[in-house]
């Protein structure tokens, strides 16, 4: 799916309005998509407040009081009564609104007098038309309803954040627990700065201009099911184990086998025709009683000394590899000497960074940091979306696919696009997640899928895989290992 920026939005609503619907029905069906999630969701509630401002977001929040009441809710309606410029449509919905006696229009200042039981507060302050930060007014209303404990909805967009940009300041930023969008994911809501303020996200199709769509130009994507169904290669029948390539994974180190072992399982659960495991001695008896299936090189005693070249294999190496003198010489030797695309993970990417010898990355390659190994490879931003920016340059200079690890991750390639993964849960933030990632990656690599394909499909299937585990085991309880339990069913559920 693609992200647009407020302007292409606007401009997209334009197109569809060019196209036939007029813009006040446009309203009507994003304010009945609006009413319908909200009947099936929210069946138990009495009463909505419903916070409108003067632009076409108000208009949306308008016609939902009207359907909501025409629904059989209570609803109450708040403005700002001393200052009413609506925009056209917001106007001809204030005026629908105002037909109706049974709804009660409220100023802003009423917000404390209202009876809040069973109550749900509906934002339709401000959209994607917001371009600068909010007046105090609006600051002190946000706050006080931000302090409410009764459930929060925001049409379109939280108000006080921008579709795609960080704010200067977080303190005035309507706080949701679900944010009913239209269309399209924003770039915001993938942010961690700026993502927690839109609690569960609904992206609500309300059939935008597809010629406009598809081909409007953006380097940035949301990574979604249809996508990955298109990428998705189901196994051939006539096929043996040299038909799902051969994945060679290089890590452990005393005491953190376990991490390279995790990268084996996965890469053997994701499909790998032959899979070997490149590690120290000591970890041999481990890994080859836990994963029989992987076959052992074993490549120093307690760490990784050196590091074998084999032909047609694909190399995913870093988990549990350790820094010591003997592993970077070994690594570096294996750079200098071995051209084609891999996987470079953990301390193989901090052990890069030490060095800053970042030339030595095989063109295609994949690398994987979380923030602070990013950091340590190329330096400071000053927030996410700059982050994001240096690896779009990074991407594009090394030649190399950047997987920067995060709630949402984003697969970064080497012609700056961006793909941002929406599958995978905050039970994802343990010691091992990373490991079952590269697992994953060289294991789709090794199996010939196109390397930006892989990568995509790669994160999608790691967080999927995720969310069941959490389903079944608890967020906090699910393990690692819990989730490379579940790749099976998410190809399950694919074929
Ligand atoms: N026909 C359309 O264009 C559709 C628009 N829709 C809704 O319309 C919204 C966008 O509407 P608008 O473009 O009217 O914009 P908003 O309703 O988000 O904002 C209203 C206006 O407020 C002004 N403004 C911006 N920042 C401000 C600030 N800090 N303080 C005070 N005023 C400020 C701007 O001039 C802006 O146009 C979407 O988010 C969505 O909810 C939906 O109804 C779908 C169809
Ligand atoms: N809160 C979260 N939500 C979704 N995914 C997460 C979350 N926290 C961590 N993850 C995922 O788990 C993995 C953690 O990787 P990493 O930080 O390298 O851990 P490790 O130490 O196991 O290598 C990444 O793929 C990341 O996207
Ligand atoms: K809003």
């Amino acid at each position: 799916m693609k992200i647009l920026t407020a302007d292409q939005i606007k401009k997209c609503d334009s197109a569809t309005i060019e196209n036939g619907i007029s813009s006040i029905n446009l309203m009507e069906k994003a304010a009945n998509a609006c009413v319908d999630w909200i009947q099936v969701n929210f069946k138990q509630a009495k009463r909505f407040l419903i916070f409108c401002g003067q632009g076409n977001n108000g208009g949306d929040g308008l016609a939902i009081a009207r359907l909501l009441y025409e629904k059989g809710f209570d609803v109450e309606v708040f403005i700002e009564k001393n200052q009413m410029k609506f925009s056209a449509d917001a106007e001809i919905n204030f005026k629908r609104l105002k037909l109706i006696k049974g709804i009660d229009i409220n100023n802003f200042s009423d917000v404390l007098i209202v009876n809040n039981e069973k109550s749900v507060i509906v934002d339709a302050l401000f959209g994607y038309g917001l371009n600068r930060e909010l007046s105090n007014d609006f600051k002190n209303l946000i706050e006080k309803l931000n302090q409410i404990p009764v459930p929060k909805i925001s049409i379109d967009i939280p108000t006080g954040l921008y579709a795609d940009k960080i704010n200067e300041e977080e303190s005035a930023i309507f706080k949701a627990d679900f944010t009913l969008t239209f269309q399209f994911y924003k770039r915001s809501f993938l942010h961690p700065e700026t993502g927690k303020f839109c609690g569960k996200i609904e992206v609500l199709d309300i059939d935008l201009n597809s010629k406009f769509i598809d081909e409007v130009k953006t380097d940035y994507f949301v990574i979604d099911g249809s996508l990955i169904r298109k990428i998705y290669k189901p196994r051939e029948d006539f096929s043996n184990k040299g038909s799902f390539g051969k994945s060679i994974l290089i890590g452990g180190s005393y005491g953190k086998i376990g991490a390279v072992l995790m990268s084996t399982l996965s890469a053997l659960r994701t499909g790998s025709g032959l899979t070997f495991t490149m590690a120290p001695e000591c970890g041999n008896l481990i890994l080859q009683s836990q994963v029989p299936e992987a076959m052992f090189i074993g490549v120093g005693e307690k760490y990784v000394d050196d590091i074998e070249v084999q032909e047609k294999a694909v190399y995913g190496i870093g988990p549990g590899l350790g820094k010591e003198k003997q592993t970077q010489k070994a690594l570096f030797d294996f750079l200098k000497s071995y051209q084609n695309p891999m996987i470079l993970d953990a301390d193989a990417l901090n052990i890069l960074a030490e060095s800053q010898n970042l030339n030595l990355i095989p063109k295609n390659s994949v690398i994987t940091p979380h923030p602070l190994e990013f950091e340590r490879l190329f330096g400071k931003t000053q927030n996410s979306f700059d982050r994001i920016e240096l690896a779009k340059e990074k991407a594009e200079e090394l030649q190399i696919f950047i997987v920067l690890k995060d709630h949402h991750t984003a697969v970064i390639t080497p012609e700056r696009k961006v793909y941002y993964n929406i599958t995978g849960n905050s039970g994802m933030a343990k010691g091992g997640s990373g490991d079952v990632l590269t697992g994953i990656l060289t294991s789709l690599i090794s199996q010939k899928y196109d390397i930006e394909k892989a990568c995509l499909f790669g994160v999608w299937l790691h967080g999927k895989a995720g969310d069941l585990a959490a389903a079944e085991f608890s967020e906090e309880s699910m393990l690692p290992t819990d989730l490379i339990n579940k790749i099976g069913e998410v190809f399950q559920n694919l074929s």
